[in-house]
């Protein structure tokens, strides 16, 4: 299963094609549309969020509320659009008529100047477009899929705020998985720890009005997924590698842990790998899961938890000094809008990538063309490990 996204972030819309699906899997639109309200949600959010409802249309490869194993086109409008006709129209304009618009002034840290010497757009609109987190839309719809096949399959899939500007949230091991999916929808800050997550939206309104941005940690949980899914016999096959490169890829993060991560590093062995337990109802299991559910690029069998790290917003109200591309002189730039932290809504398109990196080994691990015997295969799979 692989997928494209396509679109400008003032354009007509965001598109998602996927491949790859079996057939005869029941999706709604709700499905999707569920993942995408959450991801535009969040504290820390600008006005943007305000002009858009994402819903999707789906224009291709369902029908009837199943998969058809065709293609599936996803389509999400941007609302933004009607106030960027006349910047972002395919029709030809002047240089006239376009020199008022062009962008000649470039933002630290985001994409605009690599963007500009790379393609050798002098307009860095050229750029900004593209490489703006409203893409992560297109990529939600796509992993809202992703999520579907795996409730479909009793694999769970939740993400959440671990951490905001060093404000940090401590494990909360008396909570299921559906009760961090349920609080995951409900709190806008996407914080496991109410009192902790009340800390956090100060944070970031302070950070508002300083004019300045902040950045954190999510976590995402998966429960459900049998031993032995992804492979050791080739880099390009370990899954926890391809998790952490599709997390990585997410605008803004910066890096990637599994389980205890970076500690790991400070400890002993003994204190480091999860000793192996077996019995007749779970079959093998591990008395921690200080790795995070990976060993060898497969999965244990425990609960995956994977962190992403994401940096601050580039975007400042509060400016940096930068040099105008045209006439080489510095600026300090102001801005029209921008999030201050786009933390919690960050943690939802992390579980999204997430879930279909996970998606892709299973059908990959067992391909077939209709969902049915997919599910009866992984039945039969679970069944063979915990009698192994
Ligand atoms: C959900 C989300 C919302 C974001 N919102 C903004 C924003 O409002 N302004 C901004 O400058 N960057 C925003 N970013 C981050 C930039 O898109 C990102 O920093 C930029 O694409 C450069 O990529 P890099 O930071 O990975 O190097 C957002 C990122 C995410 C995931
Ligand atoms: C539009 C979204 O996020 C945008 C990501 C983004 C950026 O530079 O990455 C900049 C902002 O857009 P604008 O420049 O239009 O205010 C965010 O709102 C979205 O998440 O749907």
């Amino acid at each position: 299963m692989r997928y494209l996204t396509a679109g400008e972030s003032h354009g007509k819309q965001q598109t998602t094609i996927i491949e790859g699906l079996p057939a005869r899997m029941p999706i709604t639109p709700n499905d999707i549309n569920d993942s995408l309200l959450r991801r535009q949600k969040g504290h820390g959010r600008g006005k943007r969020m305000q002009i858009e409802k994402d819903l999707v249309d789906v224009v291709g490869g369902v029908r009837h509320g199943y998969t058809l194993g065709s293609p599936i086109a996803l389509v999400v409008h941007n609302d933004d659009f009607k106030h960027w006709i006349d910047v972002m129209g395919e029709d030809p304009v002047s240089e006239d008529q376009n020199i008022r618009r062009v962008v000649t002034r470039p933002r630290p840290g985001h994409a605009d100047l690599n963007g500009a010497l790379k393609y050798g757009h002098r307009d860095m609109r050229n750029i900004l477009e593209r490489s703006s987190a409203r893409e992560t839309t297109a990529r939600v719809a796509a992993g809202a899929v992703a999520k579907t096949l795996l409730k479909h399959l009793d694999i769970n899939i939740v993400g959440y705020v671990k951490e905001i500007a060093g404000i940090k949230a401590e494990e909360k091991p008396e909570l299921s998985i559906d009760d961090k999916i349920r609080i995951s929808e409900e709190s806008t800050v996407r914080c496991l720890d109410e009192a902790v997550g009340q800390q956090m939206m100060d944070a970031i309104d302070q950070a508002k009005k300083d004019g300045d941005s902040i950045g954190g940690v999510c976590e995402v949980a998966i429960e459900g997924l049998p031993a032995g899914i992804g492979s050791y016999v080739q880099y390009d096959r370990k899954l926890d590698g391809r998790i952490a490169g599709a997390v990585q890829s997410i605008n803004a993060f910066k890096g990637v842990e599994f389980g205890i991560g970076f500690e790991a590093a400070r400890k002993n062995g003994s204190e480091v790998h999860d000793e192996i337990l077996w019995s007749e109802e779970r079959g093998y299991y591990r008395r921690t899961n200080r790795l995070g559910g990976f060993e060898g690029g497969m999965t244990t069998g425990m609960p995956v938890i994977v962190k992403g790290v994401m940096k601050p917003i580039p975007t400042l109200y509060k400016p940096l000094q930068s040099v105008d591309i045209e006439t080489k002189e510095p600026f300090n730039a102001s801005i029209e809008r921008s999030d201050s932290c786009a933390v919690p809504a960050a943690a939802v398109v992390m579980e999204h990538v997430v879930a279909f990196e996970i998606a892709k080994a299973i059908l990959e691990q067992f391909p077939n063309d209709q969902f049915p015997k997919l599910k009866e295969t992984i039945d039969g799979y679970r069944e063979e490990i915990r009698c192994f």
